[in-house]
């Protein structure tokens, strides 16, 4: 269902002086807005225009159909999206392009959400909310009303992440230049003014991100050339998915070899036979060099999760991910204590929080791989605090893709992360799972199983009209055809 918000009279209009200053969140350093707002112009920013409309579209996929995504956890997904679209009043119609993924039902939630959010927005100059990034993020993440069913965390971040990244979005499409190259552009101060330090100074300081990003500087251009050529490591999820029979697996897998592929993920957790016999297929296929790594999506308890991992221990995985809670930090770090000796890591991350649950992962010593999600973390703001606290910690950052535009939104944050932050590829690659690329107007491009950096402007975000047409829930062909056969 597609809700529009056409220009409106700002809320805040109608309320009396002394309300509005409640109203507003200040931002932490608004003093020095202008002088950021002159440093952009100073950088010969393009930044134009107001945002003078804001729609957001439920856009789901029937993947479940086939099983495509299915794991332990999620029998039967359909991959979707809130699609936001925010556009300006100048006249050049460059609009910004955002989602968040999720999954069928969840979708018309986030929906909601997002419209709640909408006023923030709405009205705004992009040059002021990209002048101080930081104040606007906090903005959005401290509404005094929508912060209770948060704070910075679910529907409510998950809708902030498809806002900001449409901002991301416009921002570099103005700019001309992909989201990792604005990035990669951008000067130091610019970027950590981007980020909401808050809850993290305990382990990173604005003062410890610029020293981090400014070492970034040294052999940048080599680096960047480097992606160019060669593109960002990834690894393939695509060919073992929970819900795939064995014949599946065996056919996916000997494509993917073809393919060129060298690092796989297996799904496990359900049932441990199935899991021994699929690992052993899948092990046998891939022989004992290439990559294998495994991924329980939180289904197993502390005990259970380490019990588990020593039976399928002798398939060498490179890591377990997800084997518990998202939110049981001391929990992995216990499965980790025990696992590590085994020659098995911990992943996770696509369903944390925010940045103090990274944070605190991080200082418990509970993950070996650290997997940020361009869609639950409140966008480039949020993971760049995250990719500069790895960096610190020494953690590899392998982030969260697949799903819908996933891949395509963070194939932007890791290789700006090679570029300017870890400079390193060691025990580094990014997902790849290859459904529904086709509907995006800028598609991902994998070559020689590495994702080749994107050089349209913008974040990769935009979808194709007519996808989003065909299956937006419930009027869209698709769904209208599946629906009345269900009745059926
Ligand atoms: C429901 C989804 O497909 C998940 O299974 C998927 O994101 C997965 O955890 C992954 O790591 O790719
Ligand atoms: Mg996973």
């Amino acid at each position: 269902m597609s809700a529009l918000f056409a220009p409106t009279v700002p809320r805040l209009a109608a309320l009396p002086p002394s309300r509005r200053a409640l109203e507003i969140p200040t931002s932490p350093d608004r003093p020095v807005l202008t002088a950021r707002v002159a440093r952009l112009r100073g950088a010969g920013s393009m930044v134009r225009g107001r945002i003078s409309r804001l729609s957001v579209r439920d856009v789901r996929f029937p993947t479940s159909l086939g099983g495509h995504g299915s794991d332990a956890m999620h029998t039967d997904p359909d991959y979707s999206a809130a699609y936001v679209v925010i556009e300006t009043d100048a006249e050049d119609g460059i609009k910004g392009c955002g989602i968040t993924f999720t999954l069928g039902k969840g979708t018309e939630v986030v929906v909601c959400a997002v419209n709640a959010l909408a006023h923030h927005v709405l009205n705004k100059d992009l040059k002021d909310i990209v002048g101080d990034f930081r104040g606007f993020y906090r903005q959005l993440t401290s509404d005094g009303q929508l912060r209770w069913i948060g704070p910075e965390k679910g529907v409510v971040h998950l809708a902030t992440a498809a806002v900001l990244n449409a901002v991301w979005d416009l921002w570099a499409k103005q700019e001309g230049k992909p989201v990792w190259k604005l990035l990669v552009d951008m000067d130091p101060r610019m970027l950590v003014s981007c980020i909401d330090f808050r809850y993290i100074t305990d382990v990173l300081t604005e003062e410890d991100a610029l020293e981090i990003l400014q070492k970034g500087q040294v052999a940048k251009k080599e680096r960047e050339k480097q992606m160019l050529a060669q593109g960002y490591p990834a690894y393939t999820t695509s060919c073992a998915w929970l819900g795939y029979s064995d014949d599946t697996l065996k056919q996916l897998c000997a494509q993917a070899l073809k393919d060129g592929w060298t690092r796989f993920k297996v799904k496990v957790g359900a049932d441990l036979q199935d899991d021994v016999r699929r690992c052993q297929i899948i092990r046998d296929m891939i022989g004992p060099e290439k990559t294998l790594m495994m991924d329980a999506n939180q289904r197993w308890d502390v005990p259970e999760a380490v019990e588990w991992m020593s039976k399928l221990a002798k398939f060498k995985p490179l890591w377990i991910e997800e084997p518990t809670s998202p939110d049981d930090i001391l929990g992995h770090a216990a499965i980790s204590k025990a696992l590590v000796p085994l020659g098995i890591g911990i992943a996770t991350g696509e369903q944390c929080h925010n940045r103090v649950i990274f944070k605190q992962l991080l200082q418990a010593k509970a993950l070996q791989f650290l997997q940020i999600d361009s869609c639950r973390l409140g966008s480039v703001n949020e993971n760049l605090s995250v990719l500069l606290m790895a960096k610190k910690f020494e953690i590899p950052v392998c982030p969260h893709a697949g799903g819908v535009g996933l891949c395509e939104l963070v194939q932007h944050l890791i290789i700006f992360d090679y570029i300017s932050v870890s400079a390193s590829l060691k025990n580094r690659m990014c997902e790849y799972v290859d459904h529904l690329h086709e509907h995006f107007k800028y598609p991902v491009m994998i070559q020689r199983a590495s994702y080749m950096p994107p050089k349209d402007p913008g974040y990769s975000t935009e979808m194709k009209e007519e996808s989003v047409k065909k299956h937006q829930y419930p009027d869209g062909e698709v769904w209208k055809k599946l629906l009345a056969a269900q009745e059926n």
